[in-house]
């Protein structure tokens, strides 16, 4: 096994893409031809490892990369032998487990210790209609659950609570800070701790910023302070609004929200009016990312705080 090896696939990230070779010669794709379905992928060292691999459940796709797989196609196992320079990077002995987007959602060392379960998160989609939704991104696990914690407790602790949030108004021709609950409440700070800055930096860079060049085919090479923002019980919310409508705004293009504490409000959630009533509240540690000029509010919160983190980027 080669821990040193798999150590900079951390749970959150998307798999690297690499070709695949089947018993019959044939090549395939990772990213192209197993992508949307939850993927199980194991590299056992020997017939005796991968004989003691689960099967696995329906709807759960399993490749076996490396020399051996378990017994025949009842096993619910595809063998597979892949580019050796890719089987280097990954190390051996290890399993894997991924969502339907290919993203690594936690790894193992062979033998299993714990068996796998399918997280709801991962489970096989279930079809199901829809009249119009919103084109928003939903990035899962940008930051973990432990940023998280230090964020909060950066805005509360660190920077006494943050401050009222004030909206740009044009006034005798002068552009001025004002507290408008018409538009907005909630408490916000700039990070001040060039850490904490740098952590949530590193997992946009390597998490958020290549889905956004996916999805949206778009190359982000600028990116506003992070905001830290807090949203209380009864008092916080903000009514639908465009993030690029004033000229000192005019250059953003992508909004990213990082819920923080998403198991602990009710409310708060994001809306976009122009594409109908879905309510989006991202589980904690997700990113939503949306264009700036999507008309979205934040629903009212009714019970506890909702903690975010936002910045904009070009
Ligand atoms: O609360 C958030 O996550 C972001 C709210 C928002 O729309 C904004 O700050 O422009
Ligand atoms: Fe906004």
């Amino acid at each position: 096994m080669n821990a040193a090896a798999s150590a900079h696939w951390l749970p959150g990230d998307r798999l690297p893409d690499v070709r695949l070779r089947a018993a019959d010669g044939d090549s395939h794709t990772l990213h192209a031809e197993f992508a949307g379905r939850p993927l199980w992928l194991a590299t056992p060292v020997d017939a005796a490892s991968a004989s003691q691999l689960p099967s696995p459940p329906d709807g759960v796709i399993a490749i076996c990369v490396g020399a051996t797989a378990p017994e025949g196609a009842a096993s619910g196992w595809s063998a597979y032998a892949a580019d050796p320079r890719w089987c280097a990077g990954l190390g051996t002995g290890l399993f894997w487990q991924a969502d339907a987007n290919l993203r690594l959602q936690a790894s193992q060392v062979l033998p299993l210790e714990v068996v796998p379960t399918v997280a709801a998160d991962i489970a096989p989609f279930r079809g199901q209609e829809t009249i119009a939704i919103a084109p928003v991104l939903q990035i899962p696990g940008v930051f973990e659950p432990e940023l998280c914690l230090a964020l909060i407790r950066h805005l509360e602790v660190d920077c006494a609570g943050g401050d009222v949030s004030a909206v740009l108004v044009m006034q005798d021709g002068e552009q001025r800070l004002q507290v408008d609950p018409n538009i907005k409440q909630r408490r916000e700070v700039i990070p001040r701790d060039a850490q904490l800055d740098a952590r949530m930096h590193e997992r946009l860079m390597r998490r958020a910023l290549p889905e956004i060049a996916r999805v949206f085919n778009f190359e982000v090479r600028r990116r506003d302070p992070f905001k830290l923002l807090a949203y209380p019980e009864n008092a916080g919310y903000f009514r639908a609004h465009r993030d690029n409508e004033t000229p000192d705004v005019a250059h953003r293009r992508f909004a990213l929200s990082v819920n923080l504490n998403q198991a602990e409000y009710t409310g708060g959630e994001f809306r976009y009016p122009e594409f109908g009533p879905h309510l989006f509240s991202p589980p904690t540690g997700a990113a939503l990312v949306f264009s700036c000029s999507l008309l979205h509010e934040v629903r009212p919160v009714e019970r506890g705080t909702r903690y975010a983190m936002t910045t904009f980027l070009a």
